[in-house]
């Protein structure tokens, strides 16, 4: 099906879905849904609410199975792969779920040195501390965040713990569902700048799904627009413009999106 030449490995889609659909019943999600994500960009999906955004990322992580189409991930099939070959891949990327997802019961140390811990067994635990202590501090947060629990931090800090424990692999993709979520204008603009400078430092591609009109301008090099079961359009946002599509007018054109251009 797929008659595209064999393309340089920078050209290469590090994700690459085609004809994704998903159904829960009779609800259609997805329908023919394609999208290729750039190695070394910082992808922004948007779309309004229940258009199957996180459905769609977790199609692409593999926590739901579609109901039809193609997933590829780091040039790499995920649909109905063995667990112990999902799992190789998995390890090559890290996710900061909405909520943060850290274990309550765990300090934000050994949070972070979970996946760690999974994939590395044989690390012996001073080792296990420095690599912890390190993505901590790489997160923007003081070392001392390390011994305390979730319920002790603010939101904010319990996103770049989060996201301390997305980086604790070391990996090549970084999936984020809405991460400025929850947080005041000011916190919301840091989180974006930490973003796009681990993106720069770590050579990270980065998949987020957000609501925030800022973080789109600030740090996307391109947004994917979900509507109509699908995705739409894929672009810059300068080039989104110009699109006459309603949704994608008045999400960008409208009193928000002027004032983020702004
Ligand atoms: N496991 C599930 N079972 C049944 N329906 C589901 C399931 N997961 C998602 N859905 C439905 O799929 C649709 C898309 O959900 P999704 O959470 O992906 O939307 P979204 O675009 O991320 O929305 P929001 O912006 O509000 O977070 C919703 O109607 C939701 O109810």
């Amino acid at each position: 099906m797929d008659s595209s030449p064999i393309l340089p490995d920078d050209e290469i889609p590090i994700i690459r879905v085609r004809g994704l659909e998903n159904r829960f019943g009779d609800q259609i999600v997805h329908q023919d849904l394609d999208l290729d994500v750039r190695r070394g960009e910082i992808i922004g999906v948007v779309g309004g609410s229940g258009t199957g955004k996180s459905v769609l990322m977790r199609s692409i992580i593999g926590l739901q199975r579609p109901t039809a189409g193609e997933i590829e991930v780091l040039g790499e099939n995920m649909i109905d792969r063995p667990e112990d070959e999902a799992k190789n891949i998995r390890r090559r990327w890290g996710i900061l779920f909405q909520n943060g997802a850290l274990f309550s019961t765990l300090t934000v140390a050994e949070n972070v040195q979970v996946p760690i811990r999974e994939y590395f067994p044989f690390i012996k635990q001073p080792l296990l501390d420095e690599i912890a202590s390190y993505k901590i501090v790489m997160s923007g947060l003081p070392e001392t965040a390390g011994s305390k629990f979730p319920s002790e931090l603010s939101g904010g800090m319990r996103k770049r713990a989060g996201l301390a424990r997305a980086l604790a692999l070391d990996p090549e993709l970084l999936f984020l569902d809405e991460p400025t979520a929850g947080l005041d204008p000011i916190g919301a603009q840091a989180f974006d700048q930490l973003i796009k400078g681990l993106q720069e430092r770590l050579d990270l591609t980065v998949f987020l799904i957000t609501h925030d009109l800022d973080s789109l301008y600030a740090i996307c090099d391109r947004v994917a627009v979900l509507a109509d079961q699908k995705v739409i359009a894929v672009d810059t946002i300068d080039r989104l413009l110009k699109l006459d599509h309603p949704w994608i007018q008045e999400y960008f054109n409208g009193p928000r999106g002027r004032a983020a251009a702004a």
